[in-house]
């Protein structure tokens, strides 16, 4: 698992930590790590042209001390001191005494050809001290670095991001590289802030240690999720291995009923019991996987289903809506995806004692809280959190970083990055639907099914070869199944 951690914990963990070792000695840590990053991103560092942004706290601290290891080796360095009179005195000691060289001030013109000829620029404008966006003179500094397109290194966090929420205020530095501290900050992993952080290279400083069991946010990894994937046992039969019900797709969208059981089949359930009243509709999901079971309602004479998949492409009228109250009377699992999430009434989401799953985009999400979707799309942390709490369901925000928040809201969030943009193709969200289905009915408690279901999800995308359809992603999840059980 990847664990990040708010500020104010990371601030907690670094005071003990730092009570117990000599002072300086956690910032030459996070400054070797840097260096050591940097050299790796130079290539040859002997002779290369650095050139350090550095802002008036520890993370201008951090540059400096990188910067004063690359002029040892032989790199030029020079270091442009957004607040010359308050740059850590320490660092530019050491900078100065390794034979880099420091200006500040404010005429921006000789930074231009200064940043132009850099082979690369390390950002410690800002990390986790940040308040709101970039600050006028760094706004003019980071518009050169974009302007002269030289690679950026963003130390602990690209300057200008919220490291607590992902939230970018204004203008924020676009790193190609991100090496960070002690632990991974959540704005590091959520969207957009994770636009402009490049890879993100996490440096052990010994922080661990100080750090709390509880996490604020979560990344499932391969292990994660081979521990958590459903395996049939000598005594499994479909029934003990769960069957999903899937209630989609209509006369207008019958490919989302297909769509939507090519995910459930692949999604380690035992079956996948088709729920439909277009019989045209039944015959298409039925000719394209005769593996399915078919039925038609109303749902508690379904026949046995384990947990249920509602939503993807019932269009809009009164028997869809009916159709979707009907599988949220029944008292087990049931997700809601697409049309569902506006065909549901809230209440009736609240008032269940069974596990729901919501599988909104920004879109839908925005549509439930009532507000903008670009508002969604800039807080999607703050979102996902505040429609678990409105709904209480887990919800499952759907993007580039999808985001789970459970209904206990003590639990972390969780952040899945497997997924590609190739994944912003019609019926994808129907297969997820199907394969998250699946994993509620193979017994998966709702946050690790959601997870779980996303990360499979997304890194079918990536075996898929672009450009890919719903189709090849429901068609690669074995290949994602078995690159993580490898
Ligand atoms: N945690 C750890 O374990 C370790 C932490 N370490 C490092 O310490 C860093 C934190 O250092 P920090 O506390 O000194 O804060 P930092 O991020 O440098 O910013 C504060 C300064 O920035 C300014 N400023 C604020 N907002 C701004 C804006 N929007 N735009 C521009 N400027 C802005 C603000 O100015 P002021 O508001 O005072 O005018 C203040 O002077 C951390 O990220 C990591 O790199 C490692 O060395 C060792 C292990
Ligand atoms: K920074």
């Amino acid at each position: 698992m990847r664990y990040a951690y708010r500020v104010e914990t990371v601030r907690t963990a670094e005071r003990e930590l730092m009570a117990r070792l000599p002072e300086g000695m956690l910032m030459r840590r996070a400054a070797a790590g840097l260096a050591a990053a940097c050299r790796g991103l130079l290539g040859r560092t002997y002779g290369a042209r650095v050139v350090l942004l550095v802002g008036s706290g520890d993370n201008g601290g951090d540059a400096l001390y990188a910067g004063a290891e690359l002029a040892r080796r032989g790199a030029g360095v020079t270091a442009v001191l957004l607040s010359p009179e308050r740059a850590h005195e320490g660092g530019l000691r050491a900078l100065r005494a390794a034979g880099g060289r420091a200006v500040g001030g404010v005429p921006s013109e000789p930074y231009a050809e200064l940043i132009g000829r850099a082979d690369l620029v390390v950002d410690g404008i800002v990390g986790i001290g940040g308040k709101g966006g970039l600050r006028p003179v760094a706004v003019e500094l980071t518009d050169l670095v974009r302007d002269a397109g030289v690679p950026v290194v963003a130390v602990d966090l690209p300057s200008g991001v919220d490291a607590d929420t992902g939230e970018v205020n204004g203008q924020a530095v676009r790193a190609g590289a991100t090496v960070t501290f002690g632990t991974y900050k959540p704005g590091l992993l959520v969207d957009p802030a994770h636009e402009h952080t490049g890879a993100v290279r996490l440096v052990d400083i010994g922080l661990d240690a100080c750090l709390p069991r509880a996490a604020d946010m979560e990344a499932l990894q391969h292990a994660d999720v081979a521990r958590l994937l459903p395996r049939p046992g000598a005594e499994s039969d479909k029934y003990r291995r769960g069957v999903v019900g899937v209630a989609a797709g209509s006369g207008t969208y019958p490919g989302a009923a297909v769509l939507a059981v090519a995910g459930a089949l692949r999604g380690g359930a035992g079956a996948v019991r088709y729920l439909g009243e277009s019989e045209s509709v039944r015959e298409q999901v039925i000719r394209r996987f005769p593996e399915t079971l078919l039925t038609q309602g109303p749902v508690r004479r379904a026949g046995r289903v384990q947990a249920w998949a509602v939503g993807s492409g019932l269009g809009d009228g009164s028997a869809a809506r009916e159709l979707v109250a009907d599988v949220l009377t029944a008292d087990l699992p049931v997700l809601v995806d697409a049309d569902g999430l506006r065909l549901m009434d809230v209440s009736a989401v609240r008032e269940r004692t069974a596990p729901t799953v919501l599988t909104p985009h920004a879109g839908e999400a925005a549509a439930l809280l009532g507000r903008g979707r670009e508002e969604v799309e800039a807080a999607r942390l703050a979102s996902v959190r505040e429609l678990a709490e409105l709904t209480g369901a887990t919800v499952l925000l759907k993007g580039s970083t999808t985001l789970v928040a459970d209904a206990d809201r003590t639990k972390p969030v969780r952040v899945n990055a497997t997924g590609t943009g190739w994944l912003a193709t019609a019926g994808s969200g129907d297969v997820l639907s199907g394969a998250v289905g699946s994993l509620l009915a193979a017994g998966l408690d709702a946050l690790d099914a959601a997870s779980v279901g996303a990360y499979l999800h997304g890194l079918a995308a990536r075996h898929a070869a672009p450009p890919l359809t719903a189709m090849d992603v429901a068609h690669a999840l074995p290949h994602a199944w078995q690159s993580v059980t490898n």
